[in-house]
């Protein structure tokens, strides 16, 4: 996997399912399993990402918006929950940052003394996305946001990421859904069987993929229901 995101950028990286998406952020995260065999450099600001510097930006350099919402505790209200991230994040005033967190995501003051279910599927990712900006983190790895959402809120997501990004964070979009990637991107990364193949703007994806050098690439194009749901040959 080779994937850089500069501040202000909003990079998607797409591909398939086991591709290797979930595990690349999770590395970043130093989320694997303890058993795991890793290699390769992972650098943030130029600094190699040890265990030291992981600990010190958990939370706050570094964020994952996780592609489970079962990362929300059931049996705790919003609010208490926002406040815990804020504490964590190192914030004086936890109370306050994370009323602000609500409002700053669009969310009404009263989901505070909600419970995760009784929150639609776009305001929990609303709520998911509040908790990971809680520390003003540099780098936000976002999983598979979307799935599962209908399509306003779907585009509610992405433009929120993308405002994070504007804001001058580096943003990672994790996502199957390459029109959706291309709403929003800078630049789209393709991997496939754990490796990234590909690297293209966004404008590129256009026609028959005629500005599409990698066949995989082009086959993840051709195979959207626009294009005509041409079968993707797999290399
Ligand atoms: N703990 C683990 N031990 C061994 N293999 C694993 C482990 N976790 C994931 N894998 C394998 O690594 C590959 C990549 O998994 P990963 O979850 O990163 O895929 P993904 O691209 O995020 O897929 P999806 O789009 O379905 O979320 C898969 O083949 C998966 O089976
Ligand atoms: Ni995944």
């Amino acid at each position: 996997m080779d994937l850089t995101a500069d501040r202000g950028e909003l990079v998607a990286l797409v591909g398939a399912s086991g591709a290797g998406k979930t595990l690349l952020a999770h590395a970043v995260l130093g989320m694997l399993p303890p058993n795991a065999e890793e290699s390769g450099d992972i650098r943030v600001d130029g600094e190699p990402l040890d265990p030291p510097a992981r600990r010190a930006r958990a939370g706050r350099g570094i964020a994952l918006l996780p592609q489970s919402v079962t990362f929300l505790d059931p049996v705790t209200p919003v609010g208490r929950q926002l406040r815990r991230s804020a504490a964590l994040a190192g914030r004086p005033d936890p109370r306050a940052a994370a009323a602000t967190a609500l409002t700053d995501r669009g969310l009404s003051p009263e989901v505070a003394g909600r419970y995760p279910h009784e929150l639609s599927g776009g305001m929990v990712r609303r709520v998911l996305t509040a908790m990971a900006m809680m520390g003003s983190p540099d780098l936000v790895l976002a999983d598979e946001p979307t799935p599962g959402l209908p399509a306003e809120a779907v585009r509610a997501v992405l433009h929120d990421l993308r405002r994070i990004a504007d804001d001058g964070r580096a943003v990672v979009l994790i996502t199957h859904d390459l029109p959706a990637a291309l709403e929003v991107a800078d630049r789209v990364v393709i991997c496939h069987d754990g490796r990234t193949i590909d690297e293209v703007r966004p404008a590129d994806f256009t026609g028959n993929g005629e500005a599409l050098s990698h066949p995989y690439t082009r086959a993840l194009w051709l195979a959207l229901p626009a294009n005509g749901f041409h079968l993707p040959e797999d290399s």
